[in-house]
């Protein structure tokens, strides 16, 4: 009895690419989870190691990032034909390329500014003691991202720092907030139409120098423009986008083709408050 290979495949699995089309100052967005499969005659890496017919997983990764900056990155039905064919074409080993793009949308704010759609979910939590009750609402899972007007510089470097200081990237995050009522009698409707909107304007209007400044500038807002609302805390997660390094292959990266990171990521939290806000009656957060 022999044993003989199957059918086989292998490829570079969820590669996150940002692409940032810069037209002047209107910037438009792209956002792919790109996934690709290679097959034909890969028989000698399997049973000796013997690898002359492999193109690396790495370099599939790397050619993701550089096709989005020599070609850009519009359908993704034209980017994974482009892709697909180009293994193809260049790989002789290669008989078949399977090019999988899952596309999130994003919904424009302002000229640099956007929302991933479909999203966010409202959430409220009541607490009754007695006569007491405090109503808190809040929103988790809203994503908002610009792609420009935020810089990260001046911070501590000690000898575990390896992080550039940079004066353009891209910020974004899934915003995770609350916020407590004064009183129990209000709009519900549209005070959280009202409160949703200020974070929103807040993210997409502050020229940010650190996320912890836009946090407190979200809350500051949504107290200002909220007058039921006592007590605001936000817990936001820094989604890292990081630069994608073409100097390899002969490209420059003006700040157009990005790395969407996944973990770790940074988690900024904090709390904006009315200085005369009534006291919470119960436990709030989380
Ligand atoms: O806005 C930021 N705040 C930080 O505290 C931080 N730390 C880091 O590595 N990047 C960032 N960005």
């Amino acid at each position: 009895m022999g044993i003989v290979l199957g059918p086989n495949r292998y490829g570079k699995a969820e590669t996150r690419l940002v692409r940032v089309h810069r037209d002047g100052d209107t910037h438009g967005l792209v956002d792919f989870n790109v996934s690709i499969s290679l097959s034909g005659d890969l028989t000698a890496t399997h049973l000796t190691g013997d690898n002359t017919g492999v193109l690396p997983t790495d370099t599939m990764k790397n050619t993701v990032y550089a096709f989005a900056r020599e070609h850009g990155a519009g359908e993704p039905e034209s980017f994974a034909l482009l892709l697909a064919r180009h293994f193809v074409e260049t790989q002789p080993q290669v008989r078949t390329a399977e090019v999988s793009i899952e596309s999130f949308a994003w919904d424009r704010l302002g000229p640099h500014s956007f929302r991933k759609r479909g999203d966010h979910v409202r959430t409220t939590r009541v607490s009754v003691t007695g006569e007491t009750a405090q109503v808190v609402s809040g929103v988790t899972g809203l994503v908002l991202l610009n792609s420009t007007d935020s810089e990260f510089h001046g911070f501590v470097e000690d000898g575990y720092t390896t992080l550039k200081p940079t004066t353009e990237r891209i910020l974004a995050t899934a915003v995770d907030a609350r916020w407590r009522h004064a009183g129990d009698d209000t709009d519900w409707a549209a005070s959280f139409a009202g409160s949703l909107e200020a974070l929103i304007a807040a993210f997409a209007g502050t020229y940010s120098y650190s996320l912890q400044q836009t946090l407190y500038a979200m809350g500051a807002r949504l107290l200002e423009e909220r007058a039921e609302v006592a007590e605001v805390r936000l817990a936001l997660p820094n989604k890292h986008h990081y630069l994608a390094d073409l100097s390899a292959f002969g490209l420059d990266n003006p700040n157009e083709v990005f790395i969407a990171g996944d973990r770790p990521y940074g988690l900024i939290e904090g709390t904006v408050t009315r200085d005369d806000a009534p006291a919470a009656t119960a436990e709030w957060w989380l």
